[in-house]
């Protein structure tokens, strides 16, 4: 049992600018962070994120995978949105992480750099789903190998489920910020996620942040849903 501090992120994953606004204004009171990902971005641009991000903290979750000097210079491309967290893949090697890296040190101000957070494995892939990509030995040997990679390399934090979390504490300390998509209160739906664990499990394991979507945004009153996922993390 731990005594950290576990916030809520919202995942606003639809194409509706509207929808998104009203989302974010019911999950205000609840949530510090607001996610918007490949979903927004595409459908709604680049101002439409810009427009949902002011005044509010931004997890703009493109999850950039590709060559170093793509990723860096798509890095430095994202410094007017002003984003609080960026993710990566950490699949994308060491010399990726170092180029978004250091493309976030050089792009972004001390004041308003943003958290550069790595994807370990997606919270959607169980151990056989993962075999089927060539990587043996399941999730957990996987997200501590990435885990290291990106972690040397320059980021920040990392993106696993709350499945891993004691391991990389244990291997880690308490300096990466860690952060658990794959969340679902008791008796909801896992959808296509595979490692779920509840909010308290996760915060019990040591996760700073945990990232929920569809069972705030699918709720019939989204604002009661993340209000009771807030209160489960601070019981
Ligand atoms: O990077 C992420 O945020 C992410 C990584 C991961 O491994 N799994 C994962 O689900 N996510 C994101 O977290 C959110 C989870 O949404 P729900 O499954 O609806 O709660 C989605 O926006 C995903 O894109």
């Amino acid at each position: 049992m731990t005594d950290r501090q576990t916030g809520l992120i919202v995942a606003l994953d639809t194409r509706d600018p509207t929808q998104a606004e009203r989302w974010a204004q019911a999950v205000t009171p609840h949530a510090s962070v607001i996610k918007l990902g490949l979903e927004f971005a595409y459908a709604a641009g680049f101002d439409a994120v810009a427009r949902l991000a002011a005044g509010r903290a931004l997890f703009l979750d493109l999850k950039l995978h590709d060559i170093p000097n793509t990723v860096g210079a798509a890095v430095g491309s994202l410094t007017s949105l002003k984003p609080a967290m960026l993710t990566i893949h950490a699949s994308g090697g060491s010399a990726m992480v170092a180029a978004a890296s250091a493309a976030r040190n050089d792009a972004f101000d001390t004041a308003t750099r943003p958290l550069l957070l790595a994807v370990t494995v997606l919270t959607s892939l169980d151990d056989a789903a993962l075999a089927e990509t060539g990587v043996a030995g399941g999730a957990r040997a996987q997200v501590l190998r990435l885990a290291e990679l990106a972690l040397r390399n320059g980021a920040d934090g990392l993106v696993c489920s709350a499945h891993e979390l004691e391991a990389l504490r244990r291997e880690f300390g308490e300096s990466p910020v860690l952060v658990t998509p794959g969340i679902r209160p008791a008796g909801a739906a896992a959808g296509d996620q595979k490692r779920v664990m509840t909010p308290g499990e996760a915060r019990r394991a040591g996760a700073d942040w945990i990232v929920v979507g569809r069972p705030i945004t699918g709720a019939d009153d989204p604002a009661a849903a993340a209000a009771a996922i807030a209160a489960e993390l601070t019981s």
